[in-house]
């Protein structure tokens, strides 16, 4: 019999892969060395000589310092990769599962169409797991009136697709994706006559529901809000024909915004929801989903439990991590929408405390987000209400055995319909620890990061679950504008905590291990990559111009270092790339991107971090789009760049290619006199022009709308001959 002799997760050790990246690290680090000992001896005999000029030796010192400082930090993630696996077929029955609370965000239903959100929704009602074990919450940061009756509909067509899904046990839980799935999905019961009548049935109302919200959302964007009291609609039975022993709880949320109160973002809203499902379900566990991230995999819940049904790992658990995956991606991804780069080293965190939290697809204990572990039973009243604020009933709701308020039918009661009111209004938080030591931190945009750091300080450790059917699928950006934004909003949100007293290279090492305080530095302060970006790409060149060398000649036994530093790198991405199972191409997809965040996100997330420090910039949330153009999307599809991006973004990546070109262009007669002296800065600049190609074609040879727009070109060869003099009178002269 299998039983509890069979473990339900593994950890495997990825021996290879360690070995190579230790290796890698050996090695490179030495060449690192060597080329630090020449950089250290040429600078003291420049200051003896005085013969070169200082400065652009140091900017290029300073630059290589700053690299190498990130290159050492990224080690940690490489240290020890080890994967997880699940065996959710040997859980236990299904009396024994906890329950689940399902949160999703939305925030408006002009840039988040309903019908989009309604099938997330929908999809986790559908998941396979005890439906009165499960509850759904919608939190509508929108507050608006559109998206209340798009729950009211989507309530009306889960009654149908809830039961359908679960008595022919479809993959599918997700009915758009269901519906609209290319493959044959349902070939076990294709031959029974019941089932293709009911498919049809299934198909009818999917369109009656399609139809009724594209009515309601004619004004999706007057219908938002910002300024209104906090509405909960608990969905129920009207007319008592439907079983809902059946179903899945359905919570529409929306908190009580205005204006003169900070709402703080999602971390806002999802503390929110903490509260407010405490009293209605108060399930132990709850998932949290972006609203454009449907369920693509049932059993994504029940995968979770194979380590918190385990008692040897469970008590440590904070939460499971599933990575986002997209379903709109194209094979040329063009803008690094699948994340892959990130998710190939994650692996390694797991050899470490686990994965930070994503922002969705995962599942986290209310335990670990509300701190109440170290909670002792006699503490008094008084201090919980400091901590947890006002709420008697929500305080109750912390310990073990509470039951929560909401009545069989679903109807809530007056006293609970008053709880719930002062749970969701925008002052609960108010002197309490909310935000500061419970729940989602404030403290950063980035709510994610900030709450995860926190939280692994704490001891509570994590694990990523990455299994080859994706559990969740959302839609990626697929335009430039929005990619570049998203990152900026990213970069400025992890700037915000790099600068501050969480700065995880003094917070984390006091709480937690050296190696795993490096892979939250990293992450957090990878917009120190513009600093050696703007320095490499623009010292180099105009030295090049003025016949100054910053490089050892290639006949110099140095030049061997600098060779292997550049180069092995790269080798290590192509092993990354190959062994992750992505096309070749995606090496050259990732550099222009990792060159296109350097000279444009990082740089403003920098410049804003430190402007908010010192009262000058207001942090804010700008919301990505999900609704998709036609053109962009065709050329994303192409593998086409689309530089229909704001000027501010993309003037300065411009600019600094003209910049490269230029030089590169009047300085060939010296490069070809003395090929031996410049050809590695030469190459440097050679190297940039040519992987970022995209610019050059934008610029100068394409002619259709989704070209660098003439403006932006001209304000760009302006900005190059500015810096070209600028460089030239300050480090020249
Ligand atoms: O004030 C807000 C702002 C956003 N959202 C919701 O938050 C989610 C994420 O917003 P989106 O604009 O899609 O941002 P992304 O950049 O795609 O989000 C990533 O980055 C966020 C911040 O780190 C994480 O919260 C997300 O889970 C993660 O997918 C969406 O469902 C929004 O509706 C709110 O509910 N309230
Ligand atoms: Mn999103």
């Amino acid at each position: 019999m299998d039983g509890p002799s069979l473990p339900l997760n593994v950890r495997r050790l990825l021996t290879t892969n360690l070995l190579v990246n230790r290796l890698h690290m050996f090695v490179n680090g030495i060449a690192i060395l060597a080329l630090f000992h020449y950089r250290v001896s040429t600078l003291v005999r420049a200051f003896k000589t005085r013969e070169t000029p200082l400065l652009p030796y140091l900017i290029v010192l300073v630059s290589e310092i700053v690299l190498t400082f990130l290159w050492v930090l990224h080690q940690a993630y490489k240290w020890r990769p080890v994967k997880l696996e699940v065996y959710p077929e040997r859980l236990p029955g299904d009396e024994t599962l906890p329950p689940v609370d399902v949160f999703v965000c939305t925030a408006d239903p002009s840039k988040e169409p309903s019908l989009g959100v309604m099938n997330t929704v929908i999809s986790a009602m559908a998941l396979d797991y005890p439906p009165d074990k499960l509850a759904v919450y919608l939190q509508d940061d929108g507050g608006s009136y559109v998206t209340l009756n798009a729950v009211r509909e989507a309530w009306k067509f889960a009654r149908f697709w809830v039961p359908f899904r679960r008595k022919y046990e479809l993959k599918f839980p997700c009915p758009v994706a269901y519906l609209s799935a290319e493959e044959s999905v349902d070939e076990k019961f294709i031959g029974s006559s019941g089932f293709a009548a009911e498919k049809k049935i299934i198909e009818k109302r999917y369109a009656e529901f399609q139809e009724a919200l594209e009515k309601n959302s004619v004004n999706a964007s007057a219908s938002v809000s910002r300024d209104h009291p906090p509405v909960i609609e608990v969905m129920t039975d009207e007319n008592g024909d439907s079983n809902l022993k059946e179903l899945p709880l359905l919570v529409y949320v929306a908190r009580e915004k205005r204006p003169a109160h900070p709402h703080h973002f999602k971390g806002g809203a999802l503390n929110v929801l903490l509260r407010v499902s405490a009293v209605i379900s108060n399930a132990p566990y709850f998932m949290v989903l972006d609203c454009d991230m449907y369920c693509n995999d049932p059993s994504s819940v029940r995968q979770t439990m194979c380590f918190y049904l385990d008692p040897k790992v469970s008590p440590q658990i904070a939460w499971v991590q599933f990575p986002q995956k997209f379903r709109n991606l194209s094979e040329h991804d063009i803008y690094g929408g699948s994340l892959h780069h990130l998710y190939r080293i994650r692996q390694g965190l797991d050899g470490l405390r686990g994965p930070q939290i994503y922002g969705c697809n995962f599942v986290m204990t209310r335990e670990a987000i509300y701190g109440t572990d170290k909670i002792q039973k006699e503490i008094d009243l008084n201090q919980l209400k400091k901590s947890f604020g006002s709420s008697n009933e929500f305080i109750k709701s912390i310990y073990k055995n509470y039951k929560p308020l909401l009545p069989e039918d679903r109807n809530p009661s007056a006293a609970l319909e008053k709880e719930l009111q002062l749970l969701a209004s925008c002052t609960y938080d108010n002197g309490t620890q909310w935000g500061e030591e419970v729940g989602y931190r404030y403290f950063s945009v980035v709510e994610d990061c900030i709450t995860s750091l926190i939280l692994h300080c704490k001891g509570w450790i994590s694990v990523f679950l990455n299994p080859a059917r994706p559990c969740f699928l959302g839609a990626s950006p697929t335009n430039l504008n929005d990619m570049l934004v998203q990152q900026t909003r990213w970069s400025f949100g992890l700037m915000q905590i790099g600068l501050s007293r969480f700065n995880p290279l003094i917070y984390g090492p006091l709480r937690m291990s050296i190696l795993y305080s490096m892979c939250y530095a990293y992450i957090i302060l990878e917009s120190l990559y513009t600093v050696p970006f703007y320095g490499l790409a623009t010292i180099p060149p105009i030295c090049l111009l003025y016949g100054i060398s910053l490089y050892p000649k290639v006949s110099d036994p140095y030049f061997i270092a600098f060779a292997f530093v550049f180069l092995s790198p790269r080798l290590k991405h192509v092993q990354e790339v190959v062994s992750f199972g992505d096309p070749f191409w995606t090496l050259l997809y990732e550099l222009r991107d990792w060159m296109m965040k350097s000279g444009s996100c990082y740089f403003f997330a920098l410049m804003n971090a430190f402007l908010q420090k010192l009262g000058l910039h207001e942090a804010n949330f700008s919301l990505t789009s999900k609704v998709v153009d036609d053109e962009q999307a065709r050329r994303y599809e192409q593998g086409i760049y689309d530089f229909q991006v704001s000027p501010l973004l993309l003037a300065p990546l411009c600019s600094l290619y003209i910049l490269n070109l230029v030089t590169l262009i009047l300085g060939i007669p010296r490069i070809f006199h003395k090929a031996d002296q410049f050809f590695g800065q030469a190459f440097l600049s050679f190297f940039g022009v040519i992987v970022n190609y995209h610019f050059l074609e934008g610029m100068f040879l394409r002619k259709d709308n989704g070209r660098i727009a003439p403006s932006v070109t001209l304000l760009s060869v302006a900005i190059s001959a500015i810096i070209l003099c600028c460089g030239s009178l300050l480090l020249i002269y």
